[in-house]
């Protein structure tokens, strides 16, 4: 980093790359590239035990979609047998910066179900439903959503990254919780989430932390925990998934990508003059609604096997 004299002479490189703000924090105002094509390669050949690619991207907007299905589709080329593992962030009209978000997002959902091999969805909207509703912000920023994503994240590769009495790896994640080849978009689930004024004086037992979202912080109390949870009616599982508790639910439904508007094309010109074909789009939305329609399948089958004692596994 250049020391502070450069700091506030206009036109000098520190200031081409970062920002003064009011509170005299410096904030990234350019994003580095690196062109280099091998700087996965090095790094990959000086792990020790490569295992998974974490790839984190939005896909609403151009870059997020675009830019981050053709890195998806490299790491298959060149490391078709490492898994990938990713965090997708989907649009939100309230925290929305343009029309086509809806477009892109379909778009690299076809490219995702290609490559990747886990997906977990972090639906903006429902991130900014919680941020309001156990953190009463009333008009969350970005930052309330990424430190909530942060802390979530942080939780679900704790134990990649830490010794634990039980842990869990990315293999077992897909493993356990992609019971069909395309079924493995995962929702999330989070607890304990509320305001520090109420952390102050809100107690909570293990098993009321479970039963809001199954993630407690005390692995002995855990299994006691989950076994009063799977003792509820109200609480239902999968029976396509019938032996994993690796499960995250979601109070809010989190695939709404909300609209859409194909039908109508409006705005599919601006991609077709930047080379795209119209087919493309319509390909992308038909693969879309299979997997709607895969996981409908799945769905009926559990209810039409419910009565049987699921004797083909
Ligand atoms: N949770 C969260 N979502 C974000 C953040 N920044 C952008 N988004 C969302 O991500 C989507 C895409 O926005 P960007 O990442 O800015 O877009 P981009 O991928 O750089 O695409 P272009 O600007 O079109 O090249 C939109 O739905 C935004 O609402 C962020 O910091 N946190």
């Amino acid at each position: 980093m250049l020391g502070d004299k450069t700091v506030g002479g206009g036109g000098d490189a520190f200031n081409t790359f970062f920002s003064e703000t009011g509170a005299e924090n410096h904030v990234p105002r350019a994003v580095f590239v690196d062109l280099e094509p091998t700087v996965i390669d090095e790094l990959a050949d000086n792990c020790t035990g490569l295992h998974v690619f974490l790839v984190f991207n939005a896909v609403g907007g151009g870059t997020g979609s675009g830019l981050g299905s053709l890195m998806l589709e490299h790491l298959s080329m060149d490391y078709g047998k490492k898994s990938k593992l990713g965090f997708t962030i989907y649009p939100s009209p309230l925290v929305s910066t343009s029309v086509v978000e809806p477009y892109n997002s379909v778009l690299s959902t076809h490219s995702l179900l290609e490559h990747t091999d886990v997906a977990i969805l972090l639906d903006n909207e429902a991130i900014y439903d919680i941020c309001r509703r156990s953190l009463d912000i009333e008009r969350p920023t970005y930052t309330n959503l990424n430190r909530l994503i942060s802390q979530v994240i942080s939780s679900l590769t704790a134990s990649l990254r830490f010794d634990g009495a039980l842990n869990v790896d990315v293999n077992e994640f897909q493993t356990n919780l992609v019971p069909y080849p395309r079924i493995y978009f995962l929702l999330l689930s989070y607890a304990l989430v509320i305001s520090t004024e109420k952390a102050n004086h809100e107690q909570l037992s293990v098993v009321e932390i479970t039963d809001r979202a199954f993630e407690p912080s005390s692995m002995m109390d855990v299994n006691a925990a989950v076994a009063t949870i799977k003792t509820k009616r109200t609480i239902q599982f999968v029976d396509w998934c019938p032996t994993g508790f690796k499960c995250g639910i979601n109070y809010q439904p989190t695939i709404v990508v909300p609209g859409g508007d194909l039908a109508k094309r409006a705005f599919v010109h601006w991609y077709v003059g930047e080379g795209m074909e119209e087919g493309e789009f319509s390909e992308a939305r038909e693969d879309l609604t299979a997997l709607e329609k895969d996981y409908e399948e799945v769905g009926a089958e559990l209810e039409e096997g419910e009565d049987d004692d699921h004797e083909e596994y």
